[in-house]
């Protein structure tokens, strides 16, 4: 298994597009786009210089560490990097120079905003934020006005320098600041939701996690299939996990509390550790196949249960440990829901969505 992040190939085009990578265990390749000729969902990373877009893309998906992007140089090109997980985590990721221009002559909007899915706007919340958000809006209404159909992700990024309440007065001031401004221009139809990020803890990955998730169309059929499942197993939350990312692409309906997601985020880092050090090497899986489980039992009564829905997917459960004692029914919901999670695979892979990407 590889995490490919060589800058290989030159993209052509008016405005100047840079390098292309592949991430993931599967994908066919840069040039038929990881998706065998039809594209797939765009995320563009965008925002003011130094605002932390490069270092979003490699933590999350290049599994580098926050120290190490203190030594990431600006990009100066539109890097592309073409992410291919599993079936449900694949698109590609855009990363924007800072300085990017829209009246720049060669900059084209339609090749940018055309089949975009989402943009990421991020905003350094350490820093004076007046001119990003003024980039912002004038981002929101260009891309707008080609693909109304973009969802506006805001990343109020680099929270780890701030106290709580210096968070919530932030994120109230820029919520405020850029919907009247948005407002004022005549957008009112345009919703923008905002995060507060910092690739410090697992903010980021929860954030980007709510981001891939409006890029799913079977989400509300994920969801419903992890509701009856844990209703009928003795088990508090549910997550389906996408392994290299560590992004959750559906949960169960209740509530996401932060702790236990970093909980299970830790025990997917374990098992993954474990597996690709001391496990079977093969070239064409995953870290894990269809026998990989793990359980661990906390100090408060709870345990964390980890089952392979496929070669980069987990379910990743928590529960209370004396529902534990009925595994074997946990175990037979679980091959149901398996089940039900692979037909949902594969009427994605009939609807031509996922063409040369195996679950
Ligand atoms: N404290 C803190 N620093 C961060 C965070 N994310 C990124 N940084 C730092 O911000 C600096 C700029 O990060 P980059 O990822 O290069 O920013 P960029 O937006 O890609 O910059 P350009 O390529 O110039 O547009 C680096 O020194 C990062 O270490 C964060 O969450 N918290």
């Amino acid at each position: 298994m590889s995490y490919g992040n060589d800058e290989d190939e030159v993209y052509t085009s008016n405005f100047e597009i840079g390098s292309y990578s592949e991430t993931g265990v599967d994908g066919d390749g840069p040039s038929s786009n990881g998706s065998g000729g039809i594209r797939k969902p765009k995320i563009l990373l965008m925002g003011l210089r130094r605002s932390g877009k490069s270092s979003i893309q490699k933590v999350v998906f290049h599994k580098m560490s926050p120290n190490e992007t203190l030594f990431l140089e600006s990009t100066n090109k539109i890097v592309k990097d073409n992410i291919c997980n599993s079936t449900f985590v694949q698109f590609e990721i855009w990363d924007f120079p800072g300085q990017y221009e829209f009246y720049d002559s060669t900059f084209d909007g339609d090749l940018c905003f055309g089949d975009c899915g989402a943009i990421i706007f991020v905003i350094d919340a350490q820093d004076d934020y007046t001119d990003a958000l003024s980039k912002l809006c004038s981002t929101v209404r260009k891309a707008y006005k080609v693909n109304p159909d973009i969802k506006f992700e805001v990343f109020i990024h680099k929270v780890d320098g701030l106290s709580d309440d210096h968070k919530i007065e932030t994120q109230r001031d820029i919520h405020q600041r850029a919907n009247d401004d948005l407002l004022d221009m005549g957008y009112q139809g345009v919703h923008l939701s905002f995060y507060l990020t910092s690739i410090y803890d697992h903010s980021i990955f929860e954030a980007f996690s709510k981001v891939v998730q409006k890029l799913i169309s079977e989400l509300p059929t994920l969801e419903n299939l992890l509701n009856i499942f844990i209703s009928n197993s003795g088990i508090e939350k549910a997550f389906l996990f996408d392994i290299l990312s560590k992004l959750y692409v559906a949960t169960d309906s209740s509530p996401v509390d932060m702790q236990s997601y970093e909980l299970c985020c830790d025990m997917i880092d374990v098992a993954f550790d474990i597996s690709t050090i001391y496990g079977w090497k093969s070239e064409d899986k995953g870290p894990f196949d269809n026998e990989s489980q793990c359980v661990i039992h906390l100090n408060n009564s709870t345990v964390l249960y980890l089952r392979e829905v496929s070669r980069c997917l987990a379910l990743v459960c928590i529960l209370r440990e004396d529902n534990f004692e009925k595994q074997g029914l946990i175990d037979y919901n679980f091959v149901c829901l398996r089940e039900g999670i692979h037909n949902v695979f594969d009427l994605k892979m009939t609807g031509g969505l996922t063409n040369g990407c195996l679950i």
